[in-house]
């Protein structure tokens, strides 16, 4: 059963810092149950963004809508938030920092102990929970913080660079703890310079450049709106589609050939190719890291 079916909805944000518009007129949704990937190159805004959603960095334009209205301090204090700044203390044991965080988000410190340790158990740091968080490997660190923004059960989570530092054992644990939470109805947004990761987990895309929304939507829609490629192979040498009308060669090599086609040549070309030692034939669908670099080239 879903605990929760909110929206989270960025209307028109802006930020400014000085001159400089970072963050400029950018909408999305973020939907329930569907982690959102949020990419885009150093400086292309998404800390400012998620900041400006949890109501740490002041709204110079636009709002955050939650559920269909505008989003109330009530609503943060139940999200789920990673910040980039991470923010818990390396000398204070991990246990008691999360008990003490879980009572502020207004749990019960035995109620936090227990998720806490529940938590800490599924990252395989159950016998570390007393020790001090800077004993910890940045990695396992890491997965302290993730803890931390999942304790209390949020509605929403905000997420910046979750994965950043994490080995791959350490990211499918975390993957499997937002599952958990996806399970829910939780919607999620995270921020990732991995694009081969944002590739294999997200289900919705946002693409910022330059403080701009250069494009937003379901991966899989993203993945085919684009003109549709082919991969051909005709042994020996696929040279000879460069003077087939209708026919775009935007690669060759060899035999292997990558093309775009105009309406109508498919079957055509398909007849001419059966001739001259055709072996493959193929769509090909991009992976979200060519759209990243189509969209912000
Ligand atoms: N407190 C600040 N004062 C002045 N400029 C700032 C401040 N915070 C962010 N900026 C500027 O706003 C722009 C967007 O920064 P932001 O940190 O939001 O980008 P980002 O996409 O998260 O980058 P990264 O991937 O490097 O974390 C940058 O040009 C940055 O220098």
């Amino acid at each position: 059963m879903r605990q929760t079916d909110a929206t989270l909805e960025v209307r028109g944000l802006t930020r400014r810092f000085g001159e400089k518009v970072a963050v400029d007129d950018v909408s999305f949704t973020v939907e329930p149950g569907r982690m959102t990937g949020f990419v885009g190159a150093n400086g292309a805004g998404k800390t400012s963004t998620m900041r400006m959603i949890m109501g740490v960095l002041q709204i110079h334009g636009g709002d955050v809508i939650w559920d269909g209205r505008p989003i109330t301090p009530a609503d943060r204090s139940r999200f789920g938030y990673m910040p980039e700044e991470r923010g818990l203390y390396p000398k204070q044991g991990i246990l008691d920092q999360l008990c003490y965080l879980g009572q502020l988000r207004g749990m019960s410190r035995g109620d936090a102990a227990k998720e806490a340790t529940r938590l800490l158990e599924r990252f395989g740091l159950a016998d570390r929970v007393k020790d001090k968080l800077e004993s910890l490997s940045l990695g396992n660190q890491q997965r302290v913080q993730i803890t931390a923004s999942l304790l209390h059960g949020p509605t929403a989570l905000i997420l910046d660079e979750p994965f950043s530092g994490l080995d791959p054992v350490a990211v499918d644990s975390m993957v499997d703890l937002l599952r958990d939470r996806l399970r829910q109805g939780v919607p999620v947004l995270f921020s990732s310079h991995q694009l081969d990761l944002v590739d294999r987990l997200c289900d919705s895309l946002v693409v910022l450049s330059d403080g701009k929304v250069m494009a937003a939507g379901d991966a899989n829609d993203l993945r085919n709106a684009g003109p549709t490629r082919y991969r051909i192979v005709t042994a020996p040498d696929a040279g000879w589609l460069r003077d087939v009308p209708g026919v775009t060669v935007l690669d060759v090599d060899g035999p292997r050939a990558v093309l775009e086609l105009a309406e109508g040549t498919r079957e055509p070309l398909l007849k001419r190719a059966a001739d001259r030692g055709l072996t493959e034939f193929a769509p090909i669908v991009p992976s979200l890291s060519e759209i990243y670099r189509e969209v912000t080239r």
